[in-house]
């Protein structure tokens, strides 16, 4: 039995399919925040290297939205598979096919993707779209400019411990 469902009713997404060989993209489950994206192509990815690769369909989004390509993570743990602009940013604006930039990352093995698998996931969400305003002062705050790393915490790289340290571990 579920324990939670929707609530709340979305305006639907608008997806034009390009390539009528493939289905209609759709969540795996109803509450996915995903919709799941199809290869357009077979193709194979060695070591390292990556492709830009169609999904045949293109989407019209509402302005104050955005859509986010995501990686799936079954196929990053199992196979090194990922995106190299992860996440891609879809414009609300954008009428042409959502194509994705796989990356192989696993060092030794080639991947190989058949037309019809479902290679990333669409995630749409809102997002401000401010005017840009040029100022001379930005308001104080408790971070201020700490950043990379500034709160502490952070693994060391090897690299980054001393011959002496080396020798105490
Ligand atoms: O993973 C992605 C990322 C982007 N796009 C499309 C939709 C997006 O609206 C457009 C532009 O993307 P982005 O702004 O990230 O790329 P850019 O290099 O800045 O290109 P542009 O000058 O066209 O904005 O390309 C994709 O199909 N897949
Ligand atoms: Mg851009």
């Amino acid at each position: 039995m579920t324990t939670q469902s929707r609530t709340q009713t979305y305006p639907p997404l608008r997806i034009r399919r390009l390539d009528a060989g493939l289905p209609l993209p759709v969540r795996a489950h109803p509450d996915d925040a995903g919709v799941d994206l199809f290869a357009a192509t077979d193709l194979e990815l060695e070591p390292g290297h990556r492709r830009l690769v169609g999904t045949g369909v293109a989407i019209a989004l509402p302005v104050g939205t955005v859509g986010l390509i995501h990686p799936r993570s079954g196929l990053a743990a199992r196979a090194g598979l990922s995106i190299v602009n992860t996440p891609g940013t879809i414009d609300a604006g954008y009428r042409g096919e959502i194509k994705v930039c796989l990356i192989n990352h696993d060092p030794e093995t080639t991947i190989s993707i058949a037309r019809g698998d479902r290679i990333a996931q669409l995630v749409v969400q809102k997002v401000e779209l401010p005017d840009v305003v040029e100022v001379d002062e930005l308001d104080d705050t408790a971070r201020g400019d700490g950043g990379h790393g500034s709160s502490g915490g952070h693994a060391i790289l090897t690299d980054d411990i001393s011959s002496d340290e080396k020798a105490q571990a």
